[in-house]
């Protein structure tokens, strides 16, 4: 046995230097989280840390996991408080594998969830907190049904190409009978989206591998298959069924990023009469997106949907 790893490990086969480490496990719509409170910043994960957390089988299991650090802990939090002097908290997100993403959709509601269950934040239902993301600041209210967060804009990956040509990828995946047509949209972090005309085709889609995208986003993607609902539109809101293969962690029951994006790409194909509301169901639940008017002008997309804190425990 190679003992420098062997000495690194505690009895539990995780990193020694998580032993002690308090967590709690949440969720929202079936994206599963392990959240961590830091508030002064002094415990940095590494990516060999959160892979062996998030690990299924060995560890507590989750598709990311969430560092709660003060925003003037972080460089990149300290930035952030220059504009908004109250983002006094900063989502450290990590995907399952240990990558770094700038957003998590689920993962906002879910760690503003956490941060009201710890005592570190009080939000009334109806009130509004801002906090730091690598995608930068984001507002989120309480509502009755969970979280609303105002994502910001959306935008197009490449785009010149996506206005003139409505799509700008070739995406491939096993079970897919010929490679299909997508469109790259950022909500903060990279999306491909893929629509599909039947929900057996989406059925027989396999997401074990990851779905190939050419040309693929620099720092790669997580590519969202969508079936529209014949017809779209019910009482004025779109409804669409999605899958997801998520980057950095394989498919999930979720992605709260990757409804927005779903609900950009389909209302920009749609065309104008699209509505601004949409219903978006995943394998584990529905989310609410909404475009909207914001203050500074711009459309702004609104995500809302549960978020769940299942357990709180100790790393040993
Ligand atoms: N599940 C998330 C997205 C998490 C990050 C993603 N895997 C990436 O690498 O960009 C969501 O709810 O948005």
């Amino acid at each position: 046995m190679n003992t420098t790893l062997s000495s690194a490990l505690s009895a539990s086969g995780l990193p020694a230097s998580l032993a002690g480490l308090p967590f709690a496990k949440g969720h929202g719509t079936g994206n599963d989280f392990v959240l961590v409170a830091d508030p002064d910043g002094g415990r940095e994960v590494t990516p060999a840390e959160v892979a062996a957390v998030c690990d299924r089988h060995r560890g507590i299991g989750a598709d990311g996991f969430i560092r709660a650090v003060r925003s003037e802990h972080l460089p990149e939090g300290q930035a952030l408080l220059q504009s908004d002097p109250a983002a006094e908290w900063f989502m450290d997100y990590r995907n399952a594998d240990g990558s770094i993403s700038e957003m998590c959709g689920n993962g906002v509601r879910v760690f503003v969830h956490f941060l009201l269950a710890e005592g570190l934040v009080n939000l009334a239902e109806g009130e509004t907190l801002t906090i730091g993301t690598r995608a930068g600041i984001k507002t989120i209210t309480r509502v009755d049904s969970g979280y609303a967060v105002d994502m910001g804009p959306w935008e197009f990956i490449y785009p010149d190409h996506a206005a003139a040509k409505a799509m700008d990828a070739v995406v491939n995946a096993d079970g897919l009978e010929v490679p299909r047509p997508g469109l790259s949209v950022s909500m903060g972090n990279p999306h491909t989206v893929v629509a599909l005309a039947e929900l057996s085709e989406l059925a027989a889609t396999q997401l074990t591998t990851p779905p190939t995208v050419q040309p693929e986003p620099e720092n790669g993607t997580n590519v969202e298959f969508v079936v529209p609902a014949e017809p779209l539109v019910e009482n004025g809101v779109g409804l669409l069924t999605m899958r997801v293969h998520e980057r950095g962690v394989g498919e999930t029951l979720s992605c709260g990023t990757g409804a927005c994006a779903a609900a950009v790409a389909i209302r920009f194909w749609a065309g104008r009469d699209a509505p601004n509301d949409w219903a978006v169901t995943v394998p584990g639940g529905v989310v609410g997106v909404r475009f909207l008017t914001a203050e500074d002008g711009r459309e702004h997309v609104e995500l809302s949907g549960p978020a769940v804190i299942v357990a709180r425990g100790t790393l040993l």
